[in-house]
């Protein structure tokens, strides 16, 4: 357990503020986040992802991943800290990762992300923290996104005061929601290496967790090398997605979820199956090597090419 009864207080908790952080953005830094994950990994010229890294003079803007609205929240995942509620951050895992993309990503932008407690559940060996981020243009005050990141706090758990385990949740409880993999046969399916220096690329857009690029660091949090960052395996999984269901289009993407299941190592082979229903493209990302399934979710279409 890591707080005692005394340290959780959940009148304090629940009244913080988190302050608000701003993110700017420019071309440079959507080309490298498209590379962090993958994008022209296994072909310079593959004509379905060279829009993502590179545009030809007198071509229109750099198209911009929806994932890349993820790395808006950085400013505050990066410095999580709650009165009333104590946890080890070396022991965190991404869990979960929801988000909601207004309008298709502009290449440069200077945003304003207010930032909420979203939700906290005791589950005894862990606590389970959810923070949402929205994401506004600078000078429109238009909403672009919005993000919901969920952490495992593996040790955090028990803190409840309760007979009755500690649960809040401030959002509908349909959003997010694990999904239920068809039995049938996936529509399709994409296969791709990732490089074994995917997580050091990966964090140059930054995510600057030791976990993904420090041995040491990665051994006292309990595994036995650096990992690969959450938020790059779902980058993999979207991207996937875009190419193979939408077309190439990534403003088709309306909607995303992804559920953390398992680690992934960089230099592993993600293997995504996709399944369609309506608008709803349901799909599970599996490592080659170790026929693990370490991500599933789902991602909400604006509409269909009737070629599908
Ligand atoms: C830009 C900011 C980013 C913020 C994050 C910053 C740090 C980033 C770190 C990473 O990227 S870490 C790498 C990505 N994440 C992972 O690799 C995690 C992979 N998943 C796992 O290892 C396991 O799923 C787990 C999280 C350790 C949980 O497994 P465990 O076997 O311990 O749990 P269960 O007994 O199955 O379930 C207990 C309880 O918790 C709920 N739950 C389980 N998994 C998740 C999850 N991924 N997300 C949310 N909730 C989860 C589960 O439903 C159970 O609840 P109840 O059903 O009992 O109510």
């Amino acid at each position: 357990m890591a707080t005692s009864e005394s340290e959780f207080n959940p009148d304090l908790l629940l009244a913080h503020k988190l302050p608000e952080t701003q993110y700017t953005y420019n071309e440079r830094d959507v080309a490298i986040y498209a590379l962090g994950i993958g994008a022209c990994g296994e072909d310079a010229v593959d004509s379905d992802e060279l829009k993502f890294v590179y545009h030809r003079d007198g071509q229109d803007y750099i198209q911009v991943l929806p994932t890349f609205a993820s790395l808006f929240t950085l400013g505050s995942m990066t410095r999580l800290n709650f009165p009333g509620f104590k946890f080890d951050p070396s022991l965190l895992l991404h869990g979960q990762q929801y988000i909601e993309i207004c309008r298709p990503l502009p290449s440069k932008a200077s945003l304003i992300n207010k930032v909420s407690l979203a939700g906290l559940q005791d589950k005894g060996k862990a606590a389970i923290l959810e923070i949402e981020t929205k994401s506004y243009e600078q000078g429109s005050g238009e909403l672009l996104c919005t993000n919901r990141t969920t952490v495992f706090l593996r040790g955090a758990g028990g803190f409840s005061n309760s007979s009755q385990p500690f649960s809040y949740k401030n959002y509908p409880s349909n959003q997010g929601l694990a999904v239920k993999i068809p039995q049938r046969q996936p529509l399709t399916v994409c296969e791709e290496r990732t490089q074994p220096s995917q997580a050091l690329l990966y964090r140059l857009s930054g995510d600057y967790n030791p976990l993904h690029s420090d041995p040491e660091f990665a051994k006292l949090a309990g595994f036995p090398r650096p990992i690969l960052h959450g938020l790059c395996t779902l980058g993999f999984a979207i991207k996937a997605i875009i190419k193979c269901v939408c077309k190439g289009d990534p403003a088709a993407v309306k909607t995303i979820s992804g559920r953390f299941l398992t680690i992934v190592f960089p230099g592993e082979t993600l293997i995504t199956e996709m399944w369609l229903e309506d608008l709803r493209v349901i799909y599970q990302t599996k490592v080659k090597e170790r026929n693990k399934t370490v991500l599933s979710g789902y991602v909400d279409i604006r509409g269909l090419s009737s070629s599908l």
